[in-house]
């Protein structure tokens, strides 16, 4: 098939991981005879170097026209100014709500080769299996701020629309999973997570074959650690979904694996791993491009269709976390290089990933 792919590999250990995507996605087209033709664009800081914003309108565009968008990551200490008139964050979450991707896929799983490195030590971590869905294009960030000399405002605002769409394609993940959801809110304080409890609970009516339980965001980050095998799918608002798949990725051994998938109607999809720029670490080739690259897996399978090339990218990566090279962050000392050089060797020889019942991380 052919595809049209535009990268935006944005700031920080973006561009690295975003080209061990790439790489990959350019094996994969070569392996299965496909043709993907990549367009690059700036986003965030690098986009505010080179023309004063974080993303131009004909980046947009770009975006707009193509079969997926694979993006790395924003920001860093550069343009991190609080006075600045603008900021790379901006750029993403502009192109999140112009590309209308309001369900964010991030799925957590453990590897048995990376249990040691979780902070559980727990028979049941290898049961992990949660696939997260974040609403990505309202609450918080997208409300009205405001500030003045002694004080700030951030509006966090939800429509019953933005809610349902979630919420459904949530109960329709969760059909094709383990049929459990767990709607995940601060009702007892919060007006706007009121509201969503009480569409979940009339959304729930259309999905009996689903279980459905609701918890309060202070006690989930709590029992995410200590019971995190009794997950399916967990539905919730943005702020929350942020900061929970951070903590998640604790569980999985490294920020640096985790991938994720943002869906709209469409088959267009934003594809991105969920950690940040890591400026800490920028610059010196040992960033894991796990997530990235699982990423790109997604992209395959959500965008494009290519479910056998999406699994085949997803064993690769899963007979490299069993056996190595492990990067810096996973207690390894392998550069990016050494971590993509091994995946693309492993996706060369197929019959030799063995498919532990971890999966990459997959949505
Ligand atoms: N989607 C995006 O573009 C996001 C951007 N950011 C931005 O990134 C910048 C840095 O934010 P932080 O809070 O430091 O979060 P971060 O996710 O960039 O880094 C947190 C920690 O995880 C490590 N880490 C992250 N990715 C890694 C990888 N692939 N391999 C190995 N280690 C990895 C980092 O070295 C750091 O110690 C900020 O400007 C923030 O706004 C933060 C989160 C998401
Ligand atoms: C706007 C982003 C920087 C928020 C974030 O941390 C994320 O989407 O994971
Ligand atoms: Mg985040």
């Amino acid at each position: 098939m052919k595809a049209h792919i535009v990268t935006l590999p944005g700031d920080g250990v973006g561009p690295e991981v975003t080209a061990a995507a790439v790489a990959v996605l350019k094996a994969v087209a070569a392996r299965y005879e496909h043709v993907f033709d990549f367009d690059e664009q700036l986003i965030g800081g690098a986009a505010i170097d080179a023309c004063g914003e974080p993303l131009r309108a004909a980046s947009l565009v770009a975006c707009r026209c193509a079969d997926a968008v694979l993006l790395g990551a924003v920001g860093g200490p550069k343009w991190s100014d609080p006075n600045a008139p603008v900021r790379p964050e901006q750029g993403l979450l502009a192109l999140r709500a112009a590309l209308g991707v309001y369900a964010n896929l991030r799925p957590l799983q453990v590897h048995p080769a990376l249990a040691n490195l979780s902070p559980l030590k727990n028979e049941r971590l290898h049961d992990v299996d949660v696939l997260f869905v974040r609403e990505l294009t309202g609450g918080m960030y997208f409300g009205t701020r405001t500030r003045s000399d002694d004080a700030a405002t951030d509006e966090c605002k939800y429509t019953v629309t933005e809610i349902e769409r979630v919420v459904r394609r949530a109960f329709e993940l969760a059909r094709g999973r383990r049929r459990q959801l767990t709607s995940v809110d601060k009702a007892n304080v919060l007006e706007t997570s009121r509201l969503w409890r009480s569409t979940v609970q009339r959304i729930a009516a259309d999905y009996p074959d689903v279980r459905v339980e609701h918890q309060l965001v202070d006690s989930m980050a709590m029992l995410l650690l200590t019971r995190p095998a009794s997950y399916d799918v967990v539905v919730t608002e943005n702020l929350f979904g942020d900061i929970l798949t951070d903590e998640a990725a604790a569980l999985a051994g490294s920020l640096g694996l985790l991938p994720s998938a943002s869906l709209g109607d469409g088959r267009r999809g934003l594809y991105e791993p969920i950690h940040g720029s890591a400026p800490d670490i920028a610059g010196q080739g040992v960033a894991n491009p796990v997530g990235a690259i699982l990423s790109a897996a997604l992209l395959l399978r959500h965008s494009l269709g290519l479910e056998a090339e999406a699994e085949a990218v997803e064993a690769a990566v899963d007979t490299v976390l069993r056996d190595g090279p492990h990067s810096r962050d996973l207690g390894g000392s392998a550069g990016t290089a050494a971590v993509l050089a091994a995946i693309l060797a492993a996706l060369d020889s197929p019959a030799a990933n063995t498919v532990t019942r971890f999966s990459g991380a997959r949505a």
